[in-house]
C-alpha cells in the first residue's frame, strides 16, 4: 500500500520497486502516522507539500546544486520572504512551521529569525520587552539573528570579548568588540540580511565584569538597509554547505543603546547601575537548550532522506552477478549492502523515537518553568539534550557517509543529494556546541550524579540505572533467541554504561585524593569522560526505542517490523562497542558470538520490508532532493535530464576552448611564451 506523495505526472514506476512494494508485509500509513504524530499531521504537511511544491520556487531542488553562491542566496531570500509570509497568511504554529523547514531542507533565508532570535527574546525579555520586540518580530517589521559566537570563542562563552559597558549619565550601554578575536563570527543571516541582532556580551558595571549577558542591537537602517555607525558586518565568506546562508561578522564600535536594550528576564541592570538577577544563572543559556532539542528531529529529518535515496536505489540498481547462470541482481540483495543500509535505517528509527521523548520531556520543564517557575528540571534537559544532540550527530555522519558510499559513483554527484545532506550533518555536529564539548557537559552531570548515589542518595530520570551496584548483575542472555529480548538488550545497555561512569567516577577520585591536582586529573580522563557521555547517551536512545515499540498502538505487523528495527539498533550499537560492553562484563566473548550471527538474521528479516520502510519516511520528490532516490524509481533517465539543465552544458563547445585549448592544440600558445 503506497503513499503518493510523489508527482504522478512523470514515469511508470520502475518495476523492481514496484515489487518491492508489493512484498511489504505491513501497512506503511501506519508507521507515516505515527512519524507525522497522527491523521490529522499527514493530512496538514501533505497539503504544505502541494502548497509548495507546485510553486516553481520550491521545486526541483537539485537545480540549487547548480547556482552560484550569491544565486543562492537571493533564492533563499525569495524562499524565506515566500514562507514568512505564507507563515501570517494561514497563521501556522510553531510546530507547523517546524514540519515546512524539514520539507524545504532549512533551504531559505533568515532562518534563524524563528530558529533563535524569536525564541530568545521569548525565553530572555521581560514581558514589558516582549510587548515591544515580538509584534515587530512576528509582523517582520525587523529580523533578527542571535550573535555570540565571536572569531575567538565559539566554546568557551565565559572567554567572550565583546563588552557591554554600562554608562549611569546617559543610561545606555555602549558596545565594542576590542579585538579582531572579539568580532562577532558565524552568526546566521547576520552577513547581509538581519536587521537586529541578539547579541552576548560581557556585561561591565563601574569596571566590574558580569559575565555574559544578551542584549538587542539594531544593525541597520530600517529604511535603506546600511549598517548604522560604528557597525561593520559582512559575509564570512563559503562553507562547506549551507551556502545560500550569510553567516556573518560583526565588528562594534562604541555602539551605544538604550539601557532597556539588555534583555532583563534573568538579570537586571537599573538606571543608576545596580545589578540583580533571579532564577538560574544558566537561564541565559536557554535557546541553546532548545536548538539542540530540536537538532536531534533535524538530523532524524536529514538521515531519513539518505537513507530513503540509498534504499531505493539500491533496490534499482543491478551490478554483477552471484551466481554465472543468474541474471544480475539487485544490488540490494547483497549481504554487505545490507549490513551497510539496515542498520542505517535502524538508527534512522530509533533517532525519531528519541528526538520525539526528547521534545516532549524539554516541552514539560518548560511548562514547568512557565507555570510554577520552576528550573527543577533544567539540568537533567541540559545534560540529556547535549549529550543526545551530540550523539545524534554523529550517527548522521556515520550513517549519510555510508549512504553515499552504498550507492557507488552516483552516491558521489551532488545530485544524487547525500553530500548535501551530509554538509548539514556536519554543521549539527559543531554548531550549537562541538560534538566533544557538548559531551563533556552530559559527563559532567553523570559524575555528579554518581556522587550522590556514592553517598546514598537516589537519583531518577536518565541517571536512575545508576542506582543499581553493576556487581549485581549478571548477562540475562542465556541463548542465541535472548539477544532479541529487548529487555535484556535495555539491561545491558544500562549495566555497560553504569560500570563505565562508576570506573571513571572512581579513577577520577583515586588521582585527586592522591594528590593530582583536579583539572589534570580531568584532562587525564577526558577521553574516557567523553565515552560515558555516548555510553548513557545511547542508553537513552535503546530505552526510547524500545518504549515506543512496546506501547505503540497499531497492528501487528507494523509492531513486528519496528521490533525488528529496534532490536537491530541495539544489536548494532553492542557490535560496534563490543569492547566496551566485554570490558564491562554486559556481555561474554559468547554473547558477542550471538549477536553478530542474529544481527545477520534481522538482515534477512528486514529485507523484504526495506524499501517499504523507507517509504514509510514519505518523503516528497521535492523534499527529498535526491535523483537517485525519485519515487518512481526512473533514476537513469533523472540522470540524464539532469545533464540538459546543467549551466557547463548550455554550450556545446565551452568558450575555454578557443581561449585555451585550441590556442595548445594548434601550437600557438607553445609558441608565445
Ligand atoms: C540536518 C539539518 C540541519 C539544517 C540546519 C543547518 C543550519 C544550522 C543552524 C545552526 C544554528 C546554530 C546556532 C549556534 O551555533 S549559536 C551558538 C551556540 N554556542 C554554543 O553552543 C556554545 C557552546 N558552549 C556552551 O554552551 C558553554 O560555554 C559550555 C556548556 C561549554 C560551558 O559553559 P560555561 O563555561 O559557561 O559554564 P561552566 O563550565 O562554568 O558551568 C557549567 C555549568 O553550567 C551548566 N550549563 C551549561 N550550559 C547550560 C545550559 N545551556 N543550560 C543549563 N545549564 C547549563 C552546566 O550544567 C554546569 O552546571 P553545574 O554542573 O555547575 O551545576
Ligand atoms: C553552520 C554553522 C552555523 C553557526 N551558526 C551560529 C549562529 O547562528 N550564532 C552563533 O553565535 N554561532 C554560530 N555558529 C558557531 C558555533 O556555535 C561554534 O562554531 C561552535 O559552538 C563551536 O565552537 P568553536 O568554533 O569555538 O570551536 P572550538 O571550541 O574552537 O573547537 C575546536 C576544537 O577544540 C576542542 N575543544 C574546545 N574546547 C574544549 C574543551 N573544553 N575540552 C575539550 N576539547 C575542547 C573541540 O572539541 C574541537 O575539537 C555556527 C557554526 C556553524 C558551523
Amino acid at each position: 500500500m503506497a503513499n503518493t506523495t510523489t508527482d504522478d505526472s512523470r514515469k511508470e514506476n520502475n518495476q523492481d520497486l514496484t515489487l518491492e512494494r508489493s512484498n511489504a508485509s505491513f501497512n506503511i500509513n501506519e508507521i507515516t502516522e505515527i512519524i507525522d504524530g497522527g491523521v490529522d499531521k499527514t493530512k496538514f504537511r501533505k497539503e504544505m507539500e502541494k502548497l509548495l511544491f507546485d510553486d516553481p520556487l520550491f521545486k526541483d531542488f537539485y537545480k540549487t546544486f547548480f547556482k552560484t553562491r550569491s544565486e543562492l542566496y537571493e533564492e533563499s531570500i525569495a524562499r524565506g520572504v515566500k514562507l514568512f509570509s505564507l507563515r501570517q497568511k494561514y497563521k501556522w504554529t510553531d510546530e507547523q512551521f517546524e514540519v515546512i523547514e524539514d520539507l524545504v531542507n532549512h533551504l531559505f533565508g533568515m532562518s534563524l529569525h524563528f530558529t533563535m532570535f524569536i525564541p530568545s527574546l521569548e525565553r530572555l525579555a521581560t514581558e514589558t520587552q516582549k510587548a515591544k520586540w515580538l509584534p515587530l518580530a512576528t509582523n517582520f517589521k525587523i529580523l533578527g539573528t542571535y550573535a555570540q559566537t565571536e572569531m575567538g570563542h565559539g566554546t568557551y562563552l565565559q572567554g567572550l570579548e565583546t563588552t557591554a559597558t554600562y554608562d549611569p549619565v546617559t543610561e545606555e550601554f555602549i558596545l565594542n568588540t576590542p579585538h579582531k578575536s572579539s568580532m562577532k563570527w558565524w552568526p546566521g543571516s547576520l552577513g547581509k540580511s538581519s536587521t537586529h541582532a541578539l547579541v552576548q556580551a560581557v556585561l561591565i558595571i563601574n569596571g566590574k565584569n558580569y559575565g555574559m549577558h544578551p542584549f538587542m542591537l539594531q544593525l541597520r537602517s530600517l529604511d535603506n538597509h546600511m549598517p548604522l555607525p560604528g557597525i561593520e558586518v559582512g559575509d564570512i565568506g563559503p562553507k562547506m554547505t549551507v551556502n545560500y546562508n550569510d553567516n556573518g561578522f560583526l565588528l562594534l564600535k562604541n555602539v551605544r543603546i538604550p539601557r532597556q536594550h539588555m534583555l532583563m528576564k534573568h538579570a537586571q541592570v537599573s538606571s543608576d547601575g545596580k545589578y540583580t538577577s533571579s532564577g538560574p544563572n544558566k537561564a541565559i543559556y536557554a535557546t541553546m537548550v532548545l536548538v539542540r532539542v530540536k537538532m536531534t528531529k533535524w538530523v532524524h529529518d536529514a538521515l531519513r532522506k539518505a537513507i530513503t535515496t540509498a534504499v531505493r536505489y539500491s533496490a534499482v540498481r543491478h551490478q554483477s552477478k552471484m551466481d554465472d547462470s543468474g541474471p544480475e541482481p539487485q544490488i540490494l540483495d547483497y549481504q554487505t549492502q545490507q549490513y551497510k543500509l539496515f542498520p542505517v535505517l535502524a538508527d534512522t528509527y530509533a533517532l525519531f523515537f528519541m528526538s520525539r521523548n526528547l521534545r516532549r520531556q524539554y516541552n514539560r520543564m518548560m511548562e514547568d518553568i512557565r507555570n510554577k517557575g520552576s528550573y527543577k528540571m533544567l539540568a537533567e534537559i541540559h545534560s540529556i539534550s547535549c549529550g543526545l544532540k551530540g550523539l545524534s550527530s554523529k550517527i548522521g555522519i556515520d550513517g549519510a557517509s555510508i549512504c553515499r558510499t552504498a550507492c557507488g559513483g552516483h552516491g558521489y554527484l551532488m545530485v544524487a543529494g547525500i553530500s548535501e545532506v551530509l554538509g548539514l550533518l556536519h554543521s549539527v555536529v559543531t554548531a550549537e556546541g562541538e560534538y566533544t564539548v557538548v559531551c563533556l557537559q552530559t559527563a559532567r552531570y553523570l559524575m555528579k550524579q554518581i556522587a550522590k548515589v556514592s553517598v546514598g542518595e537516589v537519583v531518577t530520570e536518565s541517571c536512575e540505572y545508576l542506582n543499581v551496584d553493576p556487581q549485581s548483575f549478571s548477562c540475562p542472555l542465556q541463548t542465541p533467541a535472548d539477544c532479541f529480548n529487548l529487555t535484556f538488550l535495555c539491561d545491558i545497555f544500562r549495566n555497560r554504561a553504569n560500570s563505565l561512569i562508576r570506573s571513571v567516577a572512581s579513577r577520577l577520585q583515586i588521582a585527586i585524593e592522591s594528590g593530582t591536582p583536579q583539572h589534570i586529573a580531568m584532562n587525564n580522563n577526558l577521553q574516557s569522560l567523553v565515552r560515558v557521555a555516548e555510553a548513557h547517551s545511547e542508553t537513552i536512545m535503546v530505552l526510547d526505542f524500545t518504549a515506543a515499540v512496546t506501547s505503540l498502538r497499531t497492528s501487528p505487523e507494523t509492531i513486528k517490523v519496528l521490533t525488528s528495527l529496534c532490536q537491530l539498533h541495539a544489536l548494532h550499537t553492542i557490535v560496534k562497542h563490543a569492547g566496551d560492553f566485554m570490558e564491562t562484563e554486559s556481555v561474554g566473548l559468547e554473547q558477542i558470538k550471538w549477536i553478530r550471527e542474529q544481527e545477520l538474521k534481522l538482515l534477512e528479516i528486514i529485507r523484504p520490508n526495506a524499501v517499504a520502510l523507507v517509504d514509510a519516511f514519505d518523503l516528497h520528490d521535492d523534499s527529498l532532493g535526491s535523483l537517485l532516490g525519485v519515487y518512481d524509481g526512473n533514476v537513469y533517465e533523472r540522470l540524464y535530464e539532469s545533464t540538459k539543465y546543467n549551466p557547463m552544458n548550455q554550450n556545446v563547445v565551452h568558450p575555454s576552448y578557443h581561449k585555451y585549448l585550441k590556442p595548445l592544440m594548434s601550437g600557438e600558445m607553445i609558441s608565445k611564451l
